[in-house]
């Protein structure tokens, strides 16, 4: 038998002054898993996760926790009623209150002696005992925030909502945040719906990532797969940069200056775009003559270093094509920081390829031969 999902949402919509800001989102979230919501700033994150978390209501659909309704159109549970904690950016510790107090706060009032051994354990589990009899102002940022951690933990909620609750940490102390939180969290068993607009954030803590735009999921999947078999070009492009080329269907095949790729079911003169990350590039230097082509990376074709960066871990290189001037971008591990006019040859590691219909169509009404959903088809 499944068990019952901690958090549920079914066909969530909210409108703000005719605008829609949610549109018919579900999902549930389980015990001990991460659900990230990512996608750019308005895209209705933060309205989902107050809508979870019952500070906002939803014109229609139902948030379930533990499978009881919290809210739907009949009921609507206040947050205190729903069993969750919240951790949001400006996570704001009393400051008049003492460590200790701030993290007994969720458990009533005042510091008993039952309560003080929970948030003696609490603060031991962030790291920070013997901390309790500080004040907020007297921490580090890094220490403050443990210290949200610990007043989100200490209830044991089922459900954690986090809106962003890193971002006013700095890198090296927010990986390190980040990496305590989500291991403490699993630990707990909590299910864990985080709001992000980082993708690599997502990527690094998420066991499942929905893509939003425009109120609604693009996308949903373990990090992995989101990452590797995008729905669209906007989807890919959100994790990294993404390289575009263009191509016109001929007989359910696309020829391009890399070689032809398959396009079955998409319709004659049909423009598409195939779509490579910079580190799926494969650069050989020039040595008179073309290196051979394969199956794996197709044709090669050639072009001449426009930029060479070295970015630290890996290199940038910018390439001008030679056959239609456009301008390719490929990153390679290490330093590799070839001179401005160089020539190269770049082809494409044709499993990281994924082919689209050009967003813009503008030939053919619509690029399929049926009307079924292909998007996110990988090339042949
Ligand atoms: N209380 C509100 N009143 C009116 N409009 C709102 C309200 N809250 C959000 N919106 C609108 O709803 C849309 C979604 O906003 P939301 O804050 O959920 O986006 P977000 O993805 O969390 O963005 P960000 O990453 O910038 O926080 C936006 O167009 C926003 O302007």
């Amino acid at each position: 038998m499944t068990p019952t999902p901690r958090l549920g949402l079914e066909r969530i919509s909210k409108t703000y002054a005719g605008s829609p800001a949610v549109r018919d989102v579900s999902f549930e979230v389980d015990e001990g898993h991460v659900m990230c919501l990512l996608g750019p700033s308005g895209c209705g994150k933060s309205t989902l996760l107050r809508i979870a978390a019952g500070v906002e209501r939803q014109d229609s659909g139902v948030v379930r926790v533990d499978g009881r309704v919290v809210s739907g159109d009949a009921s609507h549970a206040p947050p205190e009623a729903r069993g969750i904690g919240l951790m949001f950016q400006d996570f704001a510790l009393f400051p008049h209150l003492t460590v200790a107090q701030n993290v007994a706060f969720g458990l009533g009032r005042s510091l008993n002696g039952a309560r003080s051994a929970v948030v003696g354990q609490y603060l031991e589990r962030v790291g920070l005992s013997g901390y309790g009899a500080k004040f907020p102002h007297e921490l580090s940022g890094g220490e403050q925030q443990r210290v949200a951690l610990a007043r989100a933990l200490a209830p044991r909620p089922r459900v954690m909502l986090m809106d962003e609750p890193f971002s006013g940490l700095d890198q090296r102390l927010r990986d390190s945040v980040r990496d305590e939180t989500l291991a403490l969290l699993k630990e707990e068993g909590a299910a864990v719906l985080l709001v992000t607009h980082e993708p690599e954030e997502a990527l690094r803590m998420a066991d499942r990532i929905a893509l939003m735009r425009g109120g609604a999921v693009a996308q949903v999947g373990a990090p992995y797969h989101v990452y590797n078999h995008p729905v669209d070009r906007k989807a890919a492009a959100f994790f990294s940069d993404v390289n575009v080329i263009h191509g016109e269907v001929r007989a359910r095949q696309t020829d391009t200056p890399f070689g032809l790729f398959l396009t079955p079911g998409m319709v004659d003169r049909a423009d598409v775009e195939i779509i490579i990350r910079p580190q799926h590039l494969k650069i050989e230097e020039d040595r008179g003559a073309p290196p051979p082509s394969t199956m794996r990376t197709g044709v090669p074709a050639r072009g001449h270093v426009t930029r060479a960066r070295f970015m630290g871990s890996e290199s940038l290189i910018e390439v001008r094509m030679d056959h239609d001037g456009s301008l390719l971008k490929a990153t390679v591990p290490g330093a590799y920081l070839p001179g401005a006019g160089a020539p190269l040859w770049l082809s494409l590691r044709r499993e990281h390829c994924f082919v689209f219909p050009c967003e813009r169509q503008s030939k053919v009404g619509n690029p399929w031969e049926d009307d079924r959903d292909r998007s996110g088809k990988r090339p042949g």
